[in-house]
């Protein structure tokens, strides 16, 4: 195992190919980590930082995180709590958002969960399928496959599934329905447990804070408008968040441009009521990060 000492380097994982590696990496990109060739090497410095990425399979990073051997890891929670890994969950990072389900075949015998005791479950989440299964007093066989688990039950090996959902295409696609859920997941930023240089430390704190500014500027929108001076007031009830507007006068008598930000979430109704309030000529522009 990598001693302290060994690299001054942060070392991160991240899934090497797979469902997490472009968001992670454009993650990374977004909080200004910038990386040469990751689609060749295993191991990619970082071109600006201290800091260096090991390109695994998603399983392994868990168990590389728990053991120090990464200190940092860009993960599914379905993956850290299946390995019951031994480390610090930062934070979650919205991306990645899926379930472990059970499900069964549309038209079998089962109706429900109750149903399936004593028969066979097939999953690549053995850990957390027994879990529910006992928690509920049910016996079930568990088969633990490796992939493709949605058709075990057309290949008459399993009784229902426990797998990931999303859509819930791949789970339509095979004849099967969902009827409970075991496991909401997203991505997760987690570290190890094992002790840290002060140096790690201050660049993992320095993660986290780029990490919170980019979420909350992509959830953000930066609007600008002119509108009559008389309709500010109204402007500032449509936006709550405009305490104190940046208001500026125009060359038009009697006009001010006035600027703000407000959340994605309700950027069309207030863009609505602005318009209908008087603003015209309303801009929406992107926000690459905030820090308060
Ligand atoms: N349909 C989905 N929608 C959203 N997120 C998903 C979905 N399926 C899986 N995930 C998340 O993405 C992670 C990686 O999924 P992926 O299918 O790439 O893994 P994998 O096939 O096990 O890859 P690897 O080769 O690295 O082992 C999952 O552990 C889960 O957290
Ligand atoms: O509900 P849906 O949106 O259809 O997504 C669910 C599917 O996504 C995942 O597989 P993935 O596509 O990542 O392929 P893999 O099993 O080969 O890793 C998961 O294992 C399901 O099969
Ligand atoms: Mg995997």
């Amino acid at each position: 195992m990598r001693t302290l000492d060994s690299t001054t380097s942060l070392r991160i994982a991240v899934q090497k190919s797979g469902r997490l590696t472009d968001k992670t990496l454009n993650l990374l990109e977004g909080i200004g980590l910038h990386f040469d060739d990751y689609k060749r090497s295993l191991l990619v410095k970082c071109l600006n930082f201290d800091v260096e990425l090991l390109l695994i399979r998603d399983d392994d990073i868990p168990e590389y995180v728990e053991d120090g051997v990464c200190d940092l890891g860009f993960v599914g929670a379905n993956t850290v709590a299946e390995d019951e890994a031994d480390v610090t969950i930062l934070r979650g990072l919205g991306y990645g958002v899926c379930r472990l389900a059970i499900a069964i075949p549309k038209n079998g015998s089962a109706q429900n969960v109750e149903d399936l005791d004593g028969k066979k479950i097939a999953t690549s989440y053995p850990v957390l399928t027994r879990k529910f299964f006992e928690d509920k007093g049910l016996n079930v066989d568990i088969i633990t496959l490796s992939g493709s688990v949605e058709i075990a039950p057309r290949l008459e090996i399993a009784d229902g599934i426990s797998d990931l959902v999303s859509t819930g295409g791949t789970l339509k696609a095979n004849g099967l329905v969902e009827i409970e859920k075991i496991f909401d997941s997203e991505t997760q930023l987690i570290q190890t447990n094992k002790p840290l240089s002060e140096g790690k430390q201050k660049m993992i704190r320095k993660i986290l804070q780029r990490i919170e500014g980019h979420k909350k500027a992509s959830q953000s929108r930066y609007i600008m408008m002119n509108a009559p001076e008389e309709a500010v007031p109204k402007i500032k009830q449509i936006i709550p968040s405009l305490k104190s507007p940046t208001v500026m006068p125009l060359a038009d008598n009697g006009m001010v441009a006035i600027h703000t930000v407000v959340p994605l979430s309700t950027f069309w109704n207030v863009m609505e009521n602005l318009k209908e309030a008087g603003a015209t000529g309303i801009v929406m522009l992107p926000i690459e990060s905030m820090i308060a």
